[in-house]
């Protein structure tokens, strides 16, 4: 559909109002749907008008005075022939109070309410009593200031009149999927029949509604699975050189067998760089799980085949301890793996980026800036993302054209793989990544046991503390992690600072660390290397170290203030112990009085240790906006369906996708066209 652009100065007021709405052309405005609906079809008595109840009455104002105390209000009764109720309006018009005056006739509308005198209903809207009554719900919608209710319905009935209602989808595909015509269910949706009950429209749980949230999941699975075929039509290096001799090399090196779940893994990835396009594929494993490895073998299969390997991380903490880990791993195999950071002497950089360019570097580890400074290489096959969410799920796409564009030195597009160790609920992962194939890697390193939880309050610090210090006598290792003070970084390291200090002073006997963001990157890597050889046995931290951070020995963690951290960050933390054999022991320690959200967090965090349980409740308490912290980061999240309670509906849409995509693509086309306004998602014929 061609769109009419319009200057915005020859807009009219209400127009400028529609568009700050997003509704730009009838259609648009077909699809602003009720956000709620009030009954104004019938009349209520007031013997029968209960609390909490929307009513509608009518009867004659038998007093009307403004009273001043305890405060400037209008004060009205209404009666009809079963009783009398109390109208109050706290600001009002001169107009209003001769709407109301003694002995008028009136028709009254609003919420019951349980006040002082008795029931009333406080800021009703008034009309003249004995006018028609509504034949139809009346439809509530969201609006902006200066657009009133009354004129967006009228515009949005026009607009009924107007756009094509036409049905995206053949009457076969409908009665398959028991679908209501479009036609009907938006018709029905803005003026519902006095036969529907209110509360199927209010749930969304009408079949109107069904149709709307099918359609919507139709257009989002289409637009992934779009993306997904280009992807297949776009060309890039097969990596399909022998890559067993580097392989049983470094399995022979390993002090450990890999798991079931890290050969699976192993093997699809595997598959995926042999082909000829590029690789999307996320791999996702609980905190733990052995990621590195599985990256560390991914890398290789690229480096077999004479492709050089490009490995991100979004700290530059959590990069170089990649980099340490697979230098120990790839260096004794011959492979020149290097280090490329924002913070490298300037002399070290440019021989780095020589020998990048050059081809000598085989693997090169660093943060994300390596793929957005103009670093080239020679020939580069694979780029392995970690903790891509971290980046913004919203610019995985666009990150994808930039490694287009910024690797355009190398001949074919680089195969891509994203780790996160933010466990993604199936639904979820389904509306969000199609676009992607996914690995799972879902069975911890054998050995491994369950870190227990405990929440202790604030007020036991000392025992805790007494606690720290016998662990620490037994050759175990500490984190505290300090708390969060969102408003300010500066009070956050502060507190950290106070924190490794107190700790400090009232257990002289041990060398306690500090690590927190705003230590140089080498002051950093000292600090950690310390903890890391045991000569560090308490160390106090910021979230810094949230991600990756890697010392089996550390079995005791703290967190303090743990009520003001989020369950996946809390999830995170926790899984910084828990990595060897002894069994661990984190404790959130919490301030009293909590707030029933912080109860739940907590909670969960007590029964669960599963990473997916986690992110199953995480997601149930914050709603999937602000569980990948998309709201930021602009990914249209869909408006009408809810990936939690219509997972039924998301599993059609995706199968109808599927089979619309290899053999009806003009219906998806069109579809995509009534739904993807001005995204401009165009399917290749
Ligand atoms: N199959 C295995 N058997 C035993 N230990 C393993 C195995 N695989 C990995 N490990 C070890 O388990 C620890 C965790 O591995 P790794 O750091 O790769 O986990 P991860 O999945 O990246 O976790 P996180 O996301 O929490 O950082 C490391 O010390 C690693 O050497």
């Amino acid at each position: 559909m061609k769109r009419k652009t319009v200057a915005t100065s020859t807009l009219s007021a209400t127009e400028r109002r529609l568009q700050r709405l997003g509704l730009r052309t009838p259609q648009d405005c077909v699809i602003h749907l009720p956000i709620r609906y009030e009954d104004e079809t019938q009349l209520h008595r007031i013997a029968s008008a209960r609390v909490g109840q929307t009513v509608q009455l009518e009867g004659e104002i038998s007093y009307n005075e403004v009273q001043l105390r305890p405060r400037r209000q209008l004060v009205a009764l209404l009666r009809d022939d079963t009783g009398s109720i109390f109208l109050r309006w706290l600001h009002f018009y001169p107009n209003q109070q001769k709407q109301v005056s003694k002995g008028q006739l009136v028709r009254v509308r609003g919420e019951i309410r349980s006040g002082f005198n008795g029931l009333e209903i406080v800021h009703p809207r008034v009309s003249r009593a004995g006018g028609a009554l509504a034949s139809t719900f009346t439809p509530v919608y969201s609006t902006t200031d200066g657009l009133t209710q009354p004129v967006l319905r009228k515009i949005i009935g026009q607009a009924l009149e107007s756009a094509d209602l036409s049905d995206t989808l053949p009457d076969t595909i409908r009665h398959r999927f028991k679908l209501m015509p479009f036609a009907q269910a938006v018709r029905t949706l803005h003026y519902p029949p006095t036969q529907t009950t209110l509360s199927s429209l209010e749930e969304r749980s009408h079949p109107a509604w069904q149709r709307i949230k099918f359609d919507e999941l139709l257009a989002q699975q289409l637009s992934l699975a779009s993306a997904r075929a280009l992807r297949l039509e776009q060309t890039a290096t097969p990596l399909n050189a022998n890559h067993e001799p580097l392989f049983n090399a470094l399995r022979e090196r390993l002090p450990f067998a890999l798991t079931r779940a890290q050969e699976r893994v192993i093997n699809e990835i595997s598959q995926d760089l042999s082909r000829a396009y590029p690789m999307h594929r996320l791999l996702q494993g609980d905190v733990g799980s052995g990621k590195t490895i599985v990256a560390a073998f991914a890398a290789l299969k690229a480096i077999s085949s004479g492709a050089q390997v490009a490995v991100m991380a979004p700290t530059e903490l959590l990069a170089e301890q990649h980099y340490h880990k697979l230098q120990a791993w790839m260096t004794p195999l011959g492979v020149q793996v290097q280090w490329l950071s924002g913070s490298q002497k300037s002399k070290n950089k440019q021989q780095v980026l020589g020998s990048i360019a050059g081809g000598e570097t085989q693997l090169v580890v660093g943060t994300q800036a390596l793929i957005q400074t103009s670093v080239e290489f020679h020939c580069l096959g694979l780029v392995i993302l970690d903790e891509q969410h971290r980046f913004g799920v919203g610019q995985r796409l666009a990150l994808g054209q930039k490694g287009e564009q910024q690797v355009s030195h190398a001949p074919l597009l680089p195969h891509q793989l994203n780790m996160s160790a933010t466990p993604i609920p199936r639904t979820l992962a389904m509306t969000l990544f199609a676009d992607l194939d996914v690995s799972v890697l879902d069975e911890l390193p054998p050995g491994r046991r369950a870190v227990v939880t405990k929440l202790v309050a604030d007020s036991r610090r000392q025992e805790l503390i007494a606690h720290i210090h016998s662990e620490i006598q037994k050759g175990r290792q500490v984190y505290w992690v300090s708390p969060l003070v969102e408003e300010s970084e500066a009070l956050q390291l502060q507190t950290a600072v106070d924190t490794h200090a107190y700790l400090q002073q009232t257990l002289p006997d041990l060398s306690i660390g500090l690590v927190h963001g705003r230590l140089k990157s080498a002051e950093k890597t000292e600090v950690m290397e310390a903890f890391r050889s045991g000569e560090i046995s308490l160390l106090v931290a910021t979230t810094v170290i949230e991600v990756g951070v890697d010392v089996p020995n550390a079995t005791l963690m703290v967190i303090e203030h743990a009520e003001r951290f989020g369950l996946a960050q809390l999830h995170q933390l926790r899984g910084r112990v828990g990595r060897g054999a002894e069994q661990s022991v984190c404790v959130l320690l919490y301030q009293p009085p909590l707030s029933a959200i912080a109860r739940q967090r907590l909670r969960t965090m007590y029964e669960t240790t599963d990473g997916f349980e986690v992110a199953r409740r995480d997601l149930a308490l914050r709603g999937p906006g602000e569980f990948l912290g998309l709201r930021q980061s602009g990914v249209p999240l869909l408006r009408f369906a809810d990936i939690e309670t219509d997972t039924a509906l998301v599993e059609q849409a995706q199968s109808l996708a599927t089979e619309l995509l290899s053999n009806a693509r003009d219906i998806a086309q069109v579809h995509l066209d009534r739904w993807m306004k001005g995204k401009h998602v165009y399917l290749r014929s």
